[in-house]
């Protein structure tokens, strides 16, 4: 399946007073690990939007299993996990030296066609296409 790697260093402007990522900003981390793996289809914003369909996210859950910290460099690991109704992505948040396990996530985007502003229950043809799949 489709998978990516994206390197970050966590930076100053995005701890709190513990020293440690505020939860917030690991919704970042995970979109631009999810961009990274949307590029390797060439099914990323543009491409989306040029097909007629916005993908929104619907649903994000996160768990926080230990802190990121200042300066930490950490590997989000991210992958396709469900495409035939809804985009699925997985992601691992992974210190970069040792491999330590820290974040576990997903998300969850749905196909909403841009002209009738309808969500759709199955995913359009051209995801599975980007995906080398037969629908
Ligand atoms: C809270 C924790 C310190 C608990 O850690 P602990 O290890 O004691 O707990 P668990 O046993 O449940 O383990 C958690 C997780 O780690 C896995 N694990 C444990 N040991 C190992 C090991 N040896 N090797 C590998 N993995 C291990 C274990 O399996 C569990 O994983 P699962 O996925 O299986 O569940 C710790 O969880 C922790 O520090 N978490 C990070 C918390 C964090 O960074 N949160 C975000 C920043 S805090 C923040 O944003 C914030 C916002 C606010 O608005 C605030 C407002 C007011 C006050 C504070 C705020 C605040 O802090």
């Amino acid at each position: 399946m489709i998978e990516a790697e994206t390197k970050i260093v966590v930076p100053f402007h995005d701890i709190d007073v513990m020293r440690i990522a505020w939860h917030g900003h690991y919704v970042k981390y995970l979109e631009i690990a999810r961009c990274e793996l949307l590029d390797k289809i060439e099914y990323n914003f543009p491409e989306m939007e040029a097909s007629g369909y916005a993908w929104p996210v619907i649903d994000l859950h996160i768990r926080y299993a230990s802190p990121l910290n200042f300066g930490q460099q950490v590997t989000v690991k991210s992958k396709i996990i469900e495409w035939e109704n809804r985009l699925k992505i997985a992601y691992q948040i992974v210190d970069k030296d040792s491999g330590k396990r820290l974040t576990k996530a997903t998300t969850t985007q749905v196909a909403v066609d841009i002209q009738s502003k309808e969500m759709l229950f199955e995913s359009p043809k051209v995801l599975f296409e980007k995906l080398g799949i037969k629908p």
